[in-house]
């Protein structure tokens, strides 16, 4: 890959209040896929001299058009991937009915791989063209299927962890795994499996990686939770997926789970009593969590996936994000497909917009601590921020991940809301001059694949309209 420099409008996440609009910013991307110097501000007369002076001569400059600019890829830190082809199916249903009717029988089908092989690959590229660089994928309890996942998504570029579900029982007969032991067995064998795939020569890690993915609590014997325990704690670096407290249907068999369960003081304690809540755990969902039960995730640094439009599809509740940031919790997105009907993160920004105004709305007129997010509806900052580096600090990759910085890898979107996007929500002059801020929120809002020209990990292009076509 040569070097090549980028010069035009781009967004980068700052913090959860702010974010840097650059109308006028030169990036140059080195030949390892890195980030190898960025100039904010540059006149259009300087661009060569600026370049010159970083011994960039004769180096590709891609200018980006008015109307478009370049962002951080979105991180959907959970999604599963067998659910695809169930987008939009089931939604009568509450969770426990829906993974019973809907999701299991689905998901049993992966025990065929050749379903796997003819149904991953449109998975992945419906992914990435929808703009998601960084994904959490659970698989089935599929060895087999879920090796398959992993080879599709590393050929693609994408840079993911992928997880093979543990669950050995309160599972249909045609979809459990026979034992702890063959549990631990076959999720070794996994990641045997994808740490041999090669590794990119200058990612900071791996592009693929396993994730430890007990499915939920309830499907999870003790000894099967104390065996996932022993293999995290052989692997500091490991991450570690599952749901928490996700439905009222769940509390109310909270006491079926306690009772399973009868050491253990809570849902999230469940998981800490087993060793599997840490840093790089990764809680999806977390709608209906008691004060202890956040003390615990904050004092773990574990974090919560907030997945909004399953959220509402499943009836589950609304999650108080606002809340768990205030705790110094960390939050990203996920999608959850397919308990949410969409792969895309910009759905999930839409969703977790509404979600913050619906709890808004039932504090309106209360007053609020200043800087506070409690009851307060998420700001476009704050939703930058969930999708691109909120989501690399969930998955503890922010030092090269998620923003764009010197050193960073360049995991990138180049985002058009030009007439020629063909999105005529977004119809507007692509001559005159548009507001950055204006045209990041009018994306969020009112965006969709379309709008992604171009998807890019490590420097090189993998999705976008512009790949697809
Ligand atoms: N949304 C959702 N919640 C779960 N809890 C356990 N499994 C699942 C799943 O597949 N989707
Ligand atoms: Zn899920």
């Amino acid at each position: 890959m040569s070097p090549i420099v980028y010069y035009g409008a781009v967004i980068n996440p700052v913090s959860l209040t702010s974010l840097k609009a650059l109308p006028r910013c030169l990036l140059a991307v080195a030949s390892t896929g890195n980030i190898d110097w960025i100039v904010e501000d540059v006149e259009d007369s300087m661009v060569q001299e600026t370049m010159a002076a970083h011994g960039y001569i004769d180096v590709d400059v891609v200018c980006l058009r008015e109307g478009e600019f370049l962002m951080p890829g979105f991180f959907d830190t959970h999604t599963h991937a067998p659910q695809v082809p169930n987008m939009g199916s089931g939604q009568q249903y509450e969770l426990l009915d829906w993974l019973e009717n809907i999701t299991f029988p689905m998901e049993s089908r992966f025990s065929d791989p050749e379903y796997a092989r003819s149904t991953y690959p449109s998975v992945v590229r419906r992914i990435i063209d929808s703009g998601t660089t960084t994904c959490c994928y659970f698989g089935t309890i599929h060895l087999e299927a879920t090796k398959i996942l992993a080879e599709i998504v590393h050929e693609s570029g994408q840079r993911a962890f992928v997880g093979k579900c543990n669950m050995n029982q309160n599972s249909p007969a045609h979809y459990i795994e026979p034992s702890a032991d063959a549990s631990i067995s076959a999720t070794k064998t996994l990641f045997s499996h994808i740490k041999q795939l090669p590794p990119h020569p200058h990612s900071a890690e791996p592009l693929v990686q396993p994730i430890l993915t007990p499915r939920f609590a309830i499907t999870c014997t003790s000894a099967l939770l104390k065996s996932l325990g022993e293999l995290a704690a052989s692997d500091p670096n490991l991450r570690i997926q599952t749901h928490v407290s996700e439905n009222p249907d769940e509390p109310s068999k909270i006491a079926f789970t306690m009772s399973l369960f009868p050491e253990c003081s809570s849902y999230t304690g469940v998981y800490e009593t087993y060793g599997i809540l840490r840093e790089n755990t990764i809680l999806a969902h977390g709608v209906h969590l008691n004060d202890e039960e956040l003390a615990l995730i904050a004092k773990r640094r574990a974090g919560i996936s907030h997945c909004p439009t399953s959220n509402f599809n499943l009836n589950s509740g609304v999650a108080p994000i606002g809340l768990y940031l205030d705790r110094g919790i960390k939050v990203a997105l996920g999608t959850d497909v397919s308990g949410g009907y969409s792969p895309s993160i910009l759905n999930a920004i839409q969703n977790a917009s509404i979600a913050s105004k619906v709890i808004a709305m039932r504090h309106r007129g209360e007053a609020a601590a200043p800087g506070a997010f409690s009851n307060r509806q998420l700001s476009v900052a704050s939703l930058l921020y969930l999708s691109t580096l909120g989501g690399a600090e969930l998955c503890n990759v922010e030092k090269s991940v998620g923003s764009f910085s010197t050193g960073m890898s360049f995991d990138a979107l180049v985002v058009s809301v030009r007439n020629d996007a063909g999105n005529p929500a977004m119809w507007g002059s692509d001559s005159a001059p548009r507001d950055l801020a204006g045209m990041l929120e009018q994306f969020f809002f009112t965006g969709d694949d379309r709008n992604i020209s171009r998807v890019y990990v490590q420097g090189k292009l993998i999705g976008g309209t512009v790949f697809t076509r």
